[in-house]
C-alpha cells in the first residue's frame, strides 16, 4: 500500500515544545497526514502556542499540558534536554492506559535515567533520537522534510513494549527517516564523537577568534572566508538546548574531547617536526570520510 494511504500510526498525537524538531514532526503529520488524525501542540510558552496556530500545522496549540496528554495517545517530548525529566513528571500521571510516551532528546543516557522514576506499568517509553536539525530553533524554524534519509536512533529500554517500539519505529519511517536501534551509552559516546565535540569545537573556535579580534582591534572576523563561515554557522545554534547536552553528556564528551586533543597534539608536533606523511595521511582521511558521508547521503 503507498504510504500516504495507509491507516495513521496514532489517533492523537501531542507534542509537547514545538520548535525546530516537534514542528518539523507536525508538520510532516499535517502534511502526509498518515501520522496521527488529531495533532495537539503543547508549549510552556503562550506566544509558542499563537505562533503554531498561525503557522497552522496543529489542530490545537495549549499550555495546559496535562489536559493535552489526557487525550494522547502517543506523546513525544521536544523539549531541551534539562527539562525532559520535569515535564515527563507532569505529563505521565496524565496519560490514557496503554498511549505512548517517546522524546526526540540528544541525549539518551540522562533522558532515560531522568524519565524512568516518573513511569507507569501502563505507559510505554520508546527514547528516540532523530540525527536531523538545523542552527535554527522555534516553531518558524521546522521542516517539512527535515528527516528525510537521515538516522534516527531508538534505544529501546525495559518499559519498551514492542507493539510501542513498532509504532514509533513507523513514526519515524514516516517521517522519511531510516532506522537504527541501540543501547542508550553508545548512543551517547557515538554522538559525543558525531555531534557534541563538533559543536564544543565550533563555540571554541568562534569565541578564540573573537577574543584574537578584540586583542588586536583588528578586522580578523570580517576576513572570515568559507573555512571558519563554515564554523559559524554551528556555532549559532541555541545556547540552552546546548547547554543541556554538554552538561547531559558529560563524561562521554568529556572523554572525546580528550582524544581530540591528543590528536590535535600530535598534529602540532607533526607541524613542528616537518612530518609531511602524517600530515597528508590525516587529511586524507578526512576527504575520505567526506566523501563516504555523500556516498551515503548525508550530505
Ligand atoms: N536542534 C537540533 O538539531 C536537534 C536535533 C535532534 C534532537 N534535538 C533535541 O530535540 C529537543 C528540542 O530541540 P529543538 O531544537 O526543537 O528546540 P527548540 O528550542 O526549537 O524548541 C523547544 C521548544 O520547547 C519549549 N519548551 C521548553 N521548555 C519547555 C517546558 N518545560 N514545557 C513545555 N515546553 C517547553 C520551548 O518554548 C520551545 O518552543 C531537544 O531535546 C534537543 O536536544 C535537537
Ligand atoms: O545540522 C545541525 O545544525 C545540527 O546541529 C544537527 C545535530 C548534529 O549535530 O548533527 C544537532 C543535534 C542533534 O541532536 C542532532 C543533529
Amino acid at each position: 500500500m503507498a504510504e500516504e494511504h495507509l491507516p495513521v500510526v496514532f489517533d492523537t498525537l501531542v507534542v509537547v515544545g514545538p520548535g525546530l524538531i516537534g514542528s518539523s514532526v507536525l508538520r510532516r503529520a499535517r502534511a502526509h497526514g498518515n501520522l496521527a488524525r488529531r495533532l495537539i501542540a503543547v508549549d510552556n510558552s503562550a506566544d509558542v502556542c499563537a505562533r503554531v496556530m498561525e503557522l497552522g500545522f496543529a489542530d490545537e496549540a495549549t499550555t495546559d499540558l496535562t489536559a493535552a496528554a489526557a487525550q494522547a495517545d502517543c506523546v513525544m517530548l521536544c523539549v531541551p534536554v534539562g527539562a525532559m525529566g520535569p515535564v515527563a513528571a507532569q505529563v505521565i500521571p496524565a496519560m490514557k492506559p496503554g498511549a505512548v510516551l517517546t522524546d526526540v532528546g540528544s541525549t539518551k543516557v540522562s533522558v532515560t535515567e531522568a524519565i524512568i522514576p516518573s513511569l507507569r506499568a501502563d505507559v510505554p517509553y520508546v527514547p528516540a533520537h532523530p540525527m536531523a536539525g538545523t542552527e535554527f530553533s522555534g516553531p518558524d524554524a521546522g521542516l517539512v522534510d527535515l528527516f528525510e534519509n537521515r538516522w534516527c536512533l531508538l534505544t529501546p529500554l525495559e518499559a519498551t513494549t514492542p507493539e510501542a517500539l513498532q509504532q514509533i519505529r513507523a513514526l519515524w519511517t514516516r517521517c522519511g527517516a531510516r532506522l537504527r536501534e541501540m543501547t542508550p551509552a553508545h548512543h551517547d559516546r557515538v554522538c559525543a564523537i558525531v555531534s557534541h565535540l563538533p559543536h564544543l569545537l565550533a563555540f571554541t573556535i568562534c569565541g578564540t577568534a573573537d577574543d584574537l579580534a578584540e586583542e588586536t582591534r583588528s578586522e580578523v572576523l570580517d576576513l572570515a572566508a568559507s573555512g571558519f563561515r563554515d564554523f559559524t554557522r554551528i556555532a549559532a545554534s541555541d545556547p540552552v538546548m546546548w547547554r543541556d547536552i554538554f552538561l547531559a553528556n558529560r563524561e562521554a564528551l568529556l572523554e572525546m574531547l580528550g582524544r581530540f586533543m591528543e590528536d590535535a597534539q600530535a598534529m602540532a608536533r607533526a607541524i613542528r617536526w616537518g612530518d609531511a606523511d602524517y600530515i597528508v595521511n590525516k587529511i586524507e582521511r578526512g576527504r575520505e570520510i567526506r566523501k563516504s558521508l555523500i556516498e551515503n547521503k548525508q550530505v
